[in-house]
Parts: structure tokens; C-alpha cells; sequence
């Protein structure tokens, strides 16, 4: 088996190079539709390439090598199995070797209608083959099951019993033990409308309560480890979005996993809304899918991506530039009092590598930013005629406007006069909200604009798209972040960045990359006054310095995370441009 994975072709998940501690090269990873993985996985087959069962037992066994490499103490090969398949465990006052060295390993697997659960029925046999002790659920009906499931059914059946689970079943107390593991292989890609049976979960509920009840916190035996396949069963792999029935109350328990388990590449699911509160940690295996260049070229823009990490050579300044060459960016205060916001922009404008940086500041304001700031210049601009005239300098190559900049008419002024200037600009905050009150002002942006809202600023630009988002789904696949964001970017015929954990960036044609900040990267400490700000002023640097709307949003969007991280708990909106001197040392020293 994994001889022949070694010889099968790679995909191109990654699509460029590698990523190590120090060093990046690798910038983009694909993140799949269902859709877009069934068609995959279709021209696969119809290639001849691979059957579908084949591809089933990968799977499967993608799945078991996978739990062997989170948890190597529970790895045991199958030559183990005749000897019951007792994995070594450490001696302790906490785990005596003589009860510990006795328990069998343990899984319980819970299989669904389609070939989500044929991947179980797989995974129950390989453990089977080890020496597990394995007791298998089936959620539906055996004689409707799809025929590469039927048929790991039917080996299953070979050597093993299968258990109708219709939902009324509670598991036996003694599952809840440390070398248990509990297979949720009920729905992957194919879960299209809400989970009926109110107890369907409840043999997770179950756990789930077990495991939060005081008396079992710090319990010799922990609960048992939960892996789900493909997706967490209940969570839409197109939206990350958990389906509701349409009759209340269901409010089904569902399934958290500690280890998710998926295949060729990561699904939309894994990233946005709850999918990776539900996912726990997501590992992608390698079934073998090979690469169709004809219907990737045909969908390219229609594939979203990961956004892992910039091009270094980007970032870097060359030998030889001056300050010209890169770029002056124009970030405009509000009035006294509110000038902090555009200032910390404008310092996060300077150290992500504009060449220049002007704070445009209504008079009244000048004393008090001129007290504030040193290597950012000022230039007075009381109104929107005083701004058209500073632009007729086309050296300001990039404007960054929003932050605090009020809300009056004079405001809306200065966001026409910068939009029909024409230049590179990133509205955020105010700016936005003028641009939700006013369709003439809506109409004026152009392809070089980007937009930062956070969800409460989308819902006012884009009401009835936010409320599709909004809206409780109640089938499947659900209207995601991703296609809220894409549609939003194609009326407003620009570059659409929606903040949040999952930061999903769109242009009008349909190229769509999130910044996600959750696993390894999770980020809580961005959830700081000030620190959208920031990022305005990070995006109008990139601008600043020539970066095309969708790369300055994406690049920005990763480094405010990064920033975020190398400064770590405590932090503040003024500390994160204070962290991009090491990110980039980081960044730029190749090993
Ligand atoms: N696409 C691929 O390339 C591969 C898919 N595989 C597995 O196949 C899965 C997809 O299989 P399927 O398309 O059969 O889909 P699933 O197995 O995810 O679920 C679909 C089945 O569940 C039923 N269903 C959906 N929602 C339901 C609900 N709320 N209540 C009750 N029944 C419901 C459907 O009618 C259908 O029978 C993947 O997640 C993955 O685990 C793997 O075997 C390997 C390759
Ligand atoms: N929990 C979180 N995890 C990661 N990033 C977050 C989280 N909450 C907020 N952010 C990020 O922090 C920034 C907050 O911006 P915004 O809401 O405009 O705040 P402010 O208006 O105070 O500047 C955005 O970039 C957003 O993506
Ligand atoms: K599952």
C-alpha cells in the first residue's frame, strides 16, 4: 500500500515549494468544495487510474496511519494482532504497568449511509488486522448502502458484527477509557440536509457531557480520543457551518473531534465558520488522486486557497531602490481627538515597507499629530478640494482612509474625492459605513480599491448577502463565507477582505484566498481595539510599495497574523507594527 501511494503521482496540493522553521517558499494551498473533490476524484476514475474502492481503502488506511501518528502509543502493526494487540505503555503512579499492559486497544466505530461510512468500514477492519478489539454502528440502512461501502461492509462483516445504531443507543460506560478511540465516520462530503434523529449524536453527547462532569476532569483514564473522518459529522464541508432542521428544536449535540482526518486536500469546511472548532486538528492525506491539468485549468478561479505564506522575494526591498521606488502611501486622520487610529495605520504603512508615508490631517488636528509622529510626514487637507489638489502629486501612490474619519458630510467628500482620484485605497471602518449610506459614493469604486469590513460593517454594505449568511442552514452544501465574499466583491467590483478568525479575501473574478488564523495560528489576542486599523495601514503599505489589491490584502492579512503571534498574549493594536522588523528577519533569513 504505501509503495504504491509512493509511486502514485503527487497532487499539487502545495503549490509551491516547501515550508520550514525557516524558510518560506510555499504560499498557497488548496482548499476543495465537495463538488470540486467529487469531480476530482470522478476523473480519477474514469481516467482508469483508480477504482473507487481502491480509493476507499487509501482512504482507510490514511485514516489509521494517521491515529498511529498522533498517537504513536497506540500504533501496533498487524503482525501484533495475534498477540492482542497490546501497545507498550510508560509505567507511572498515575497507570500501573500491570493493569495498563493488560487493556486492549479499542475502537468504536460509528458508520454512516454513504462512503463516509464505507471509510469506517475499512478503518474497523485495518484495526481489526492489529489486534484491536473493534465494534462497529451502522447509521441506515446495509441494504442501501453505495456499492464501494456495501462492500467494505460486507468484508467487515467477515470478521466482525455490525450493531443497527438508531440513535437510542448509549454506549457502555466502559468505552470511556484512555485506549479507546471513537471513529466518526457517519457523513463527510455528502452531508446535504440536518441530521433528523434528535439522538443520532447521542452516543457523543454522551461523551462529550462525560468528559466536561468535574468528577471525570483529571480521571486516571481520560476520555477516549475522538477521530472523525473526512469531516466532523454534522458540519457542512462547503460552509463549515453546522445544518439546522427546519422544525425547532433540534439543536443536535454533534460531533467534536480531536483529530479529523481528510483526503487530498483540506475542504472549505476545515477552515470557515465552527468547522475547526469541530475539527479539532485536521491532518490531509495523500489517496493517490492524481492531477487533471484540463479541469484544473478550467476551475482555477473557482478553487479557493489557503493563503500559508507570502513570496519572500516580494517582501524584500532590493539593492539599489530609493524611497521612491517604494511607494508613497497617504493615510487620512480624522479630526482632533480622533487622530490615533490613522496614526497607527500610518506606522503600520511605514513598517511593512512603503518608501513614504503622509498622514493627511484636517488643520485643527496638525498640532496634535505633529506631536505624536517623527518619521511619518504631515500635510494639512481641511476638505475634500484640499485632498484632489495633494493627489495631484502622483507620487501618492496609495491612499488608506477610514479609520476614524467621521462620519459627516465632509467625510463622504473626502472618500469620493479619494475614489475618483483613482488610486490604490484601502477603506475600512467610517469609510465604509459612508459607502453603505450613499449607493453614488458605492458606485465611484474601482478595480484598485479593497474593502476591510468586519461582520458588523459587511451587513450594512451588503445586507442581503449578510443575511443569507446569517440565515440558519437547513441543507446542504450551505451558502458559506466564501461565496458571501465572492459575491460581495463582484458588486462592489473590487477586492472584498472579511475580517474575523477566517479571513476570507475576494476579487470580482472570482479568486478567493482565507487567512486563517485558528489552529497553529489562532490568534485571539487580534480581538484588540485598534488592530483593523492596522491592518488598513499594512494593506496601504503593500499598495504603497506595488502590490496588486488582492496580494496586498492577502500578504497583510497573513502578516497581521504573524505579528499577532511573535508578540503572543497581552498584546496591543500598537504593538502588532512593532513586531514586523523580526517577522521579517524571520521571513527573509534563508537557512
Ligand atoms: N470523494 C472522494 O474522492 C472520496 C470520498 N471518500 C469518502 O466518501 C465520503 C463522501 O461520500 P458520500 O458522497 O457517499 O457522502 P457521505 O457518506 O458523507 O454521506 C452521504 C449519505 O448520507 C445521506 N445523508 C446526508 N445527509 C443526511 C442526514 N442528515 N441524515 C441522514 N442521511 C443523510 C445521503 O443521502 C447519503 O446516503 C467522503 O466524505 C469520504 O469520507 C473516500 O472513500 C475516498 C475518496
Ligand atoms: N479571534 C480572532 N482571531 C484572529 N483574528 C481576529 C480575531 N478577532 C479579530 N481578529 C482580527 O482582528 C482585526 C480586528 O479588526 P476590526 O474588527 O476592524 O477592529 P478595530 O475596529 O478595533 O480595529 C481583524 O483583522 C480581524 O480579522
Ligand atoms: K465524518
Amino acid at each position: 500500500m504505501a509503495d504504491s501511494r509512493n509511486t502514485i503521482k503527487k497532487t499539487s496540493k502545495r503549490l509551491k515549494g516547501v515550508r520550514n522553521e525557516n524558510f518560506v517558499a510555499e504560499f498557497m494551498t488548496e482548499l476543495l468544495s465537495a463538488a470540486q473533490m467529487r469531480a476530482i476524484e470522478q476523473a480519477a476514475i474514469e481516467s482508469g487510474e483508480v477504482t473507487g474502492l481502491e480509493l476507499m481503502e487509501r482512504a482507510g488506511q490514511g485514516v489509521v496511519e494517521a491515529i498511529f501518528a498522533e498517537w504513536p502509543e497506540l500504533a501496533v502493526s498487524p503482525a501484533a494482532g495475534g498477540e492482542g494487540g497490546v501497545a507498550p505503555r510508560p509505567a507511572g503512579p498515575d497507570s500501573p504497568q500491570d493493569i495498563c499492559e493488560q487493556k486492549k486497544l479499542r475502537a468504536v466505530v460509528l458508520c454512516g449511509p454513504g462512503n463516509n461510512g464505507g471509510d469506517g468500514f475499512v478503518v474497523a477492519r485495518l484495526l481489526k488486522e492489529r489486534g484491536w478489539e473493534v465494534e462497529v454502528f451502522l447509521y441506515g440502512d446495509a441494504g442501501k448502502l453505495p456499492p464501494d461501502a456495501k462492500a467494505n461492509y460486507e468484508r467487515w462483516l467477515e470478521m466482525g458484527e455490525v450493531t443497527e445504531y438508531d440513535g437510542e443507543f448509549w454506549m457502555d460506560p466502559s468505552i470511556y477509557r484512555e485506549d479507546s478511540v471513537l471513529v466518526d465516520a457517519l457523513f463527510g462530503t455528502g452531508l446535504t440536509r440536518p441530521v433528523e434523529n434528535f439522538n443520532a449524536f447521542g452516543w457523543v453527547t454522551q461523551l462529550t457531557e462525560w468528559r466536561l462532569s468535574p468528577e471525570n476532569r483529571g480521571a486516571a483514564y481520560p476520555a477516549p480520543r475522538v477521530v472523525s473522518v473526512d469531516m466532523p459529522s454534522g458540519v457542512c464541508a462547503d460552509s463549515g457551518r453546522r445544518l439546522y432542521s427546519a422544525d425547532p428544536p433540534f439543536d443536535l449535540e454533534e460531533i467534536s473531534a480531536d483529530l479529523t482526518v481528510t483526503f487530498h486536500s483540506k475542504k472549505l469546511g476545515h477552515v470557515l465558520a465552527v468547522g475547526p472548532y469541530y475539527s479539532g486538528k485536521v491532518v490531509v492525506q495523500d489517496i493517490g488522486l492524481c492531477e487533471d491539468h484540463e479541469w484544473r485549468k478550467a476551475n482555477w478561479k473557482q478553487i479557493a486557497k489557503q493563503f500559508d505564506a507570502p513570496f519572500v522575494g516580494l517582501l524584500a526591498k532590493g539593492y539599489g531602490g530609493h524611497k521612491y521606488s517604494h511607494g508613497h502611501a497617504l493615510i487620512l486622520s480624522g479630526r482632533p481627538g480622533r487622530t490615533g487610529a490613522a496614526r497607527m495605520a500610518a506606522r503600520g504603512a511605514l513598517r511593512i515597507g512603503a518608501g513614504l508615508v503622509t498622514l493627511a490631517v484636517p488643520p485643527a488636528a496638525q498640532a496634535e499629530v505633529a506631536a505624536q509622529v517623527t518619521a511619518i510626514m504631515l500635510r494639512r487637507v481641511g476638505d475634500a478640494t484640499a485632498l484632489t489638489k495633494v493627489l495631484e502629486d502622483a507620487r501618492f501612490n496609495a491612499i488608506g482612509l477610514g479609520p476614524a474619519l467621521g462620519l459627516d458630510a465632509g467625510a463622504a467628500a473626502l472618500v469620493a474625492a479619494a475614489l475618483e482620484a483613482g488610486r490604490a485605497s484601502v477603506l475600512d471602518a467610517d469609510a465604509l459605513t459612508l459607502l453603505a449610506q450613499d449607493a453614488a459614493l458605492f458606485s465611484k469604486l474601482h478595480e484598485n480599491c479593497v474593502l476591510t469590513p468586519h461582520a458588523g460593517e459587511f451587513r450594512r454594505l451588503f445586507p442581503d448577502i449578510a443575511a443569507k449568511l446569517e440565515t440558519a442552514p437547513v441543507q446542504g452544501p450551505a451558502y458559506s463565507k466564501v461565496d458571501a465574499v465572492r459575491e460581495a466583491a463582484k458588486r462592489a467590483g473590487c477586492v472584498v477582505l472579511f475580517k474575523g478568525p477566517d479571513t476570507v479575501i475576494a476579487a470580482p473574478d472570482g479568486r478567493c484566498s482565507i487567512n486563517s488564523a485558528q489552529y497553529e495560528r489562532a490568534a485571539p489576542w487580534l480581538a484588540t481595539a485598534g488592530s483593523g486599523d492596522v491592518l488598513t495601514g499594512f494593506i496601504a503599505g503593500l499598495l504603497a510599495r506595488g502590490f496588486a489589491p488582492q496580494s496586498a490584502a492577502e500578504t497583510a492579512a497573513w502578516l497581521h497574523v504573524e505579528c499577532a503571534l511573535e508578540f503572543g498574549p497581552g498584546l496591543m493594536a500598537e504593538d502588532l507594527s512593532e513586531q514586523l522588523p523580526k517577522v521579517f528577519r524571520r521571513l527573509l533569513s534563508q537557512p
